[in-house]
């Protein structure tokens, strides 16, 4: 037998943990987690809770009334955190109204109803409340952060437990006479149903702890402005390749493009008309990219490409048509006319048997690209190539 105030009590005490452990990781450095609705959606359901066992000092009505009542709306509560974590957007503000009026409504209405039978259906429309949050963990959310599948499975035994309960109601209605007569049954599928939300919660917290260490490692490794890795990470990736390159006797191309003339740029067009050269530029080589290519920012308008299995004729067949590319862009920027921009490229291919170490190819691609600008800008020049290859007609200047 289950003694039901002792339950409520321990039911109580985890909510109130919960809600405590919801709010201090708010005011912490962690402000900006999207935990705020979560944390409410907490709050109202201890209070809900509180207002259930509180009939033994309240009359019954108003217990079950505005204990059910809190429940539902920490319910919604938490579904509108999950689609605000998940899509970053709340669920529609007449959807919310809507399902909070019909299940108040309900509430009130089932007051008059014999306790087994209130029972059943309070928890189907609890488990129907959890239904927004549960679709939308198992279709986006489910290729979102981890943790988040952990919250999924909670919410769907909650779900289920309260449909047990339900059933159990149905079938054992003796069972039920009054939320604190003491049942095996009863107790079982409350306490089942009410920590599995607990669960959740804790699962939630883990979610965005995950959101935010994914956060670091791409500030760690990429360039905030253009999505390009940083200059770090491109040089791990490169004598990486460098290492296959020589173990699967392949050659590896290296690639340095510098946007021509971009001081003229910025004076002209202002520093932010250059930031959105900078990020269009980026778009346009990327789209070219094959998924095994390595684009990193090297510094300022200087960006790299490591190119894996890539011979010099592959290598200056894609960075011409990456110059091509560029030179036919328009920037288009909110506070002026749009503009062209060209790229100058230095290419040299790391064969196997020449056993070039990064520090070699470095040097190198400087090289090709110093002569590429000295030739007059707005064009490719490949290392080892008897001329700049191809020999192309230089475009009007930038700017
Ligand atoms: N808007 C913007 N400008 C940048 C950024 N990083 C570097 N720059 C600018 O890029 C310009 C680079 O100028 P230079 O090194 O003289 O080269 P350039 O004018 O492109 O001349 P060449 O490379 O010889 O064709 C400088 O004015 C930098 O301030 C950035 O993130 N945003």
């Amino acid at each position: 037998m289950i003694h039901i105030p002792t339950l409520m009590l321990a039911l109580l005490s985890g909510f109130a943990m919960l809600g405590v452990q919801l709010w201090m990781a708010r005011r912490s450095r962690l402000r900006y987690l999207d935990l705020g609705v979560w944390t409410s959606g907490s709050w109202i359901l201890l209070l809900g809770f509180t207002l259930l066992a509180a009939r033994i000092i309240l009359p019954t009505w108003i217990s079950a009334l505005a204990g059910n009542g809190c429940i539902a709306v920490g319910l919604v509560a938490y579904s509108e955190g999950i689609h605000r974590h998940v899509l970053g957007r709340g669920m529609p503000r007449w959807w919310i109204w809507a399902g909070l009026t019909v299940a108040w409504l309900l509430i009130a209405w089932m007051l008059a109803w014999p306790f087994y039978l209130r029972t059943i259906g309070i928890s189907l429309l609890f488990a129907a409340l959890l239904l927004p949050g549960i679709g939308v963990l198992l279709g986006p959310g489910w290729r979102a952060e981890y943790s988040l599948r952990s919250v999924a499975l909670t919410l769907l035994l909650a779900a289920g437990s309260l449909l047990l309960r339900a059933v159990h109601a149905w079938r054992h209605p003796e069972d039920y006479q009054d939320l604190l007569q003491s049942s095996l049954g009863q107790g079982l599928t409350f306490l089942f149903s009410f920590i599995c939300l607990i669960g959740t919660g804790f699962g939630f917290v883990l979610a965005n702890f995950e959101r935010i260490a994914r956060r670091m490692e791409d500030m760690a490794s990429t360039d905030a402005l253009t999505g390009c890795l940083n200059r770090a990470t491109a040089d791990a990736l490169l004598r990486h390749a460098l290492e296959l390159g020589r173990r699967e006797q392949t050659p590896v191309g290296f690639v340095l493009l510098d946007l021509d003339h971009f001081k003229i740029i910025n004076d002209t067009h202002g520093h932010s008309a250059g930031d959105t050269a900078l990020q269009d530029f980026v778009a346009e080589v990327r789209r070219r990219l094959r998924a095994s290519d390595v684009m990193g920012r090297w510094g300022g308008e200087e960006f790299v490409l490591v190119l894996p299995s890539t011979d010099a004729a592959g290598a200056a067949r894609l960075v011409e048509q990456i110059r091509e590319g560029v030179e036919a862009l328009q920037i288009r920027h909110a506070c002026g006319d749009a503009f062209g921009i060209t790229v100058s490229a230095g290419v040299v291919i790391a064969e196997p048997h020449r056993h070039l170490s990064a520090e070699q190819l470095f040097t190198l691609v400087d090289q090709a690209l110093y002569r590429a600008k000295g030739a007059g800008r707005n064009r490719v020049h490949v290392h080892g190539a008897a001329a700049p290859w191809p020999e192309v007609t230089p475009g009007p200047a930038a700017a």
